[in-house]
């Protein structure tokens, strides 16, 4: 496990920006594992825009897997993960539109979209760079505390803490879902051939103390990773409070 030490934002977001472009630049075809919340965009995607504004790379060999979306939120909810892919980043780019893959948080049997989501990524070969961001609780994806390493995309209910985490992005906190389609569990993840997580801010210092104390337990899914023989952390400096050196 690699762990970089970055400045700030902005340090973290130009390094995984640099590590994505190398892995896209330099692959014929490739399949990324992207992630929404308020870590690794909106800053990372955007400079992924930028190089393409700058016509120094194409996307139209690359497909996509997003790690989690709600259950219950229309497209064009601000708040689903496919408007908010779409917003940033996708509409911006040249990826073809049938390589882009969301769960389908509004399929009338959610069982069976999760289904369909492990087929598609099995049928693509996998996924060659997963990006990550770590949640407060430890969650990674929507793999809550608790949740079984073995398992593949699935139904979770969201925990509390979450819930009150992302409610900064709804109007009140009644808006934010309950359930959420979340990749991989942590098997499909884990089978990713390169990981990399990124974490930023001093509401993530608990977490990434601890990640860095725990043994390998489902009660903090990110400690999985310490397990991967090709994971990446990239930390800013708030979230490693006095660790941190120049
Ligand atoms: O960066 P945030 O918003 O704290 O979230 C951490 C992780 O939790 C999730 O929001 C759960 O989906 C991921 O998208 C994100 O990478």
């Amino acid at each position: 496990m690699k762990i970089i030490q970055t400045e700030n934002y902005q340090d973290m977001s130009n390094h995984a920006a640099n590590m994505i472009l190398d892995r896209v630049k330099t692959a014929n075809n490739i399949t990324l594992g992207l992630a929404t919340g308020g870590t690794p965009p909106k800053k990372l995607y955007d400079l992924l825009v930028k190089e393409y504004n700058d016509r120094s790379v194409s996307y139209r060999h690359v497909t996509s897997f997003n790690l989690d979306e709600y259950i219950g939120l229309a497209k064009e909810n601000k708040n689903s993960y496919y408007y908010y892919m779409y917003n940033y980043f996708f509409q911006y780019i040249d990826i073809p539109k049938e390589q882009i893959y969301l769960p389908d948080g509004l399929h009338d049997n959610p069982s069976v979209a999760c289904q369909q989501y492990d087929q598609s990524i099995l049928k693509n070969g996998g996924i060659d760079v997963q990006l990550l961001g770590l949640g407060e609780n430890g969650h990674i994806g929507f793999n809550e505390p608790g949740s079984s390493f073995d398992e593949k995309t699935h139904i979770v209910e969201l925990a509390d803490s979450t819930r009150e985490a992302n409610a900064r992005f709804f109007d009140d906190i009644t808006e934010v879902p309950t359930k959420a389609i979340t990749m991989g569990g942590i098997s499909t993840i884990m089978k990713s051939k390169e990981i990399i997580m990124l974490v930023s801010g001093e509401n993530k210092k608990e977490a990434f103390s601890t990640f860095l104390s725990t043994d390998v337990t489902n009660h903090f899914p990110a400690s999985i990773l310490k397990e991967h023989p090709n994971v990446t952390i990239i930390v800013d400096q708030d979230a490693l409070g006095e660790e941190f050196n120049k």
